[in-house]
């Protein structure tokens, strides 16, 4: 498949960090599929079949911050080969913790780690370079997940999936809506080895196939946790724990009081460069 590369650059008082996130998660939603940051500005990658120059002229129109002045530019790039360049390039071993470590096969194995997961990304998100990864793993790494039900809501590369799997959890189940995240799913389970999980091509309309849960992690975005919170809600068990992230920090208002409607008590939060992840609980009076 062919791509093509937009090269994001801004004047802007807002720091850059804050900037590449909005901006990324505003390309995100009209298709854009990976980023870079460099030293100008951002780097956008978007399959040249999706690539729409008056859609993204108007995202930018409408871009949420104020005060930001976005220019691009935009080239083509033909090569079969891309993935695995971007991969190679910039996919790096992230360490989360003296427990765990995210690598993809082509790098050297480092010994000494609890939680060893490879994963080759293909570009489904969830290679723990991204704030809102690392904040859902930091929260597993302090969870017995031993005998738990697990749901990785829009599992992408599965990183939670095995991370719950290698844990000692009873069964895990990943859905996710794109078929390249499925699929790469699919392949990072093998490299793992983690047979335990199930992966579902689908939304939130796929949940009640898999019965209940003790705990549902969703990395996902504001307004699809919004929507699915819910059906969320009604494959948990009394008790158990909804972890969501994919929002900013001034996000998590809204977050709660749905989650408020749904029967879900907020228990915590933690936060990164700006990207929220929260702890919840369903309260016992809610089957
Ligand atoms: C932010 S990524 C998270 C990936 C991984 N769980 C992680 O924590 O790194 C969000 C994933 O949700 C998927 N997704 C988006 N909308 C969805 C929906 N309505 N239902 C299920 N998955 C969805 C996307 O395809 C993407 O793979």
């Amino acid at each position: 498949m062919n791509y093509y590369e937009l090269d994001f650059t801004y004047t802007s008082p807002i720091e850059a960090s804050i900037l590449n996130d909005v901006l990324a998660a505003e390309l995100g939603e009209i298709g854009f599929e990976s980023f870079t940051e460099n030293e100008y500005g951002l780097l956008g990658y978007i399959p040249d079949t999706s690539y729409n120059e008056i859609i993204l002229t108007d995202k930018l129109k409408n871009f949420p911050l104020e005060n930001v002045d976005i220019h691009y530019t935009a080239k083509l790039i033909e090569s079969k080969d891309w993935n695995e360049e971007w991969e190679k390039n910039y996919f790096k071993p992230i360490r989360i913790g003296n427990e765990c470590i995210i690598r993809a096969s082509f790098h050297k194995p480092e010994p000494g780690y609890a939680y060893n997961i490879i994963i080759d990304p293909k570009m489904a998100f969830g290679t723990g370079n991204h704030e809102t990864t690392y904040l859902m793993i930091n929260e597993m790494l302090k969870l017995d997940l031993e005998d738990k039900e697990i749901l990785d809501m829009g599992c992408g590369t599965a990183v939670l999936a095995i991370l719950a799997c290698m844990k000692r959890a009873k069964r895990v189940i990943g859905i996710d809506i794109d078929e390249w995240a499925y699929n790469n799913a699919l392949e990072n389970i093998r490299l793992n080895n983690a047979r335990k999980i199930e992966i579902a091509l689908g939304g939130a309309e796929q949940i009640p196939n898999f019965g209940l849960f003790d705990i549902v992690f969703a990395n996902i975005n504001r307004n699809i946790l919004l929507n699915d919170i819910q059906r969320y809600t009604q494959c948990m068990k009394p008790g158990a724990l909804l972890f969501m992230s994919g929002f900013y920090t001034e996000d998590i208002p809204v977050i709660e009081a749905e989650c408020i409607k749904n029967g879900l008590t907020l228990l915590s939060h933690a936060e990164k460069n700006n990207w929220a992840a929260v702890k919840t609980i369903k309260n016992d009076n809610i089957n």
